[in-house]
């Protein structure tokens, strides 16, 4: 498994300090530095764009499709146009895979406190327990705890398991190895959908196979909550990769921003995965594909647990529209970027780095749903 060591320098450090040394789900109420309902708190907390007139049906959910069916490619197609996502069942993933991963989420954030925060992540580095990445930006603290792997994950995990290392890492391992090819696969389809061959992205390699790619995971725990309206388990947010997959338990709490009007719930079905554009896929496609505002909410009597799988492009490859895509009805929207550049950007204008860097507006008529100026008035 790759690593991508620029990604270190480009977000702000989050000392780990900002964890508390006491388990959330230790808490009877939720204190002040959690509590996201507040005068002055972050504007789009929650149900900002509930007062909306919207002529969306409340029945509207994420499209859910089988992989092995012969209209895939083109379900899949419509469902990155209309919605950014969708959740994948007979993807080819076993779900032992998938069961394994779930053991260690449980193992790994049933460790006691002071355990896991030997296995902190270090001020400069990537890998490790620790805060989402993106918390410095948000005024309040997020109701989760999360463990970041980019390559190996031995060193973090002899620390949390020295005795078990080997086992965990192969569960990793082979979770990567499983996710990455089911991304390479998702992509064409993806980009098949819009009529791109393997000729037009010379990044994915000679075979289109994307051996140069890698993926960075997120092992996500959202502890129960005393009081879930006033907690937030990630604040708003896209991804900054290309392709996002997302395991998640049992148990709800991600939600994507449909035409940026309404939270809709991305209910878990057994054996699936989510499947989500990122911000480098809105790039490549020159905005046909967008990448959807989510967020996750915390549950009153379930933990919750998900892992984020983020497949992103060789670190120093050029991203730009592809050329097919530029047409007079659709001009050039972005400039090239390389995954580096555009995470340095991120991490200073975050969710402000799309719209910042975009080269013209849409034509009148084609609302852009990630427009986050859009998403302000509501
Ligand atoms: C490859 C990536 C993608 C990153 C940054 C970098 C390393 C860690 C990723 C995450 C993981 C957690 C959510 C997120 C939103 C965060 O805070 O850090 C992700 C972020 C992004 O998509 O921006
Ligand atoms: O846990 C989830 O459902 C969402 C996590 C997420 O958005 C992320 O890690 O980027
Ligand atoms: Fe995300």
């Amino acid at each position: 498994m790759a690593t991508i060591p620029k990604i270190t320098e480009a977000y702000r450090t989050d000392p780990i300090h900002a964890i508390t040394n006491k388990n959330l789900d230790s808490f009877e109420e939720i204190p002040d530095t959690h509590d996201w309902v507040q005068p002055n708190s972050f504007p789009s907390f929650r149900d900002d764009h509930s007062n909306n007139i919207s002529d969306l049906p409340d029945t509207d959910s994420v499209p859910l499709i089988d992989l092995s069916l012969p209209n895939a490619p083109k379900l899949i197609g419509n469902a990155l146009r209309t919605w950014g996502v969708f959740q994948v069942i007979n993807h080819g993933v076993p779900i032992s895979v998938l069961n394994s991963m779930e053991t260690l989420l449980h193992d790994l954030f049933d460790l006691p406190t002071p355990q896991k925060l030997k296995a902190a992540r270090a001020p400069d580095g990537v890998n490790g327990y620790g805060r989402f990445r993106i918390s410095p930006f948000f005024p309040k603290s997020m109701w989760s705890e999360g463990f970041t792997v980019s390559g190996s994950p031995l060193e973090h995990f002899q620390i949390l398991w020295p005795h078990d290392c080997t086992k965990y890492c192969d569960i990793i391992e082979e979770f990567d190895r499983e996710l990455k090819a089911l991304c390479g696969r998702l992509v064409w389809l993806a980009l098949g959908a819009l009529g791109i061959t393997k000729e037009d992205v010379h990044w994915a390699g000679p075979n289109g196979d994307f051996e140069t790619s890698s993926g960075v995971m997120n092992l996500n725990s959202y502890p129960v909550c005393p009081d879930p309206d006033r907690a937030m388990g990630i604040g708003v947010h896209t991804d900054s990769c290309f392709l996002t997959l997302l395991y998640q338990n049992n148990t709800s709490g991600l939600q994507v921003l449909r035409e940026g009007k309404r939270w809709v719930t991305v209910e878990p079905v057994t054996g699936a995965l989510v499947v989500q554009v990122a911000d480098l896929l809105q790039i490549l496609t020159n905005g046909l594909y967008s990448s959807p505002f989510h967020q996750a909410v915390v549950n009153r009597d379930r933990k919750r647990l998900s892992v984020a799988y983020f497949f992103g492009p060789p670190e120093n490859a050029e991203i730009s529209p592809i050329k097919k895509l530029v047409t007079p009805t659709q001009p050039l929207l972005y400039p090239t970027v390389t995954w580096a550049e555009y995470l340095r950007k991120k991490a200073e204008l975050f969710n402000d780095t799309l719209p910042s860097i975009r080269l013209s507006t849409p034509p009148t008529g084609l609302s852009d749903v990630n427009d986050h100026n859009q998403m302000k008035r509501g």
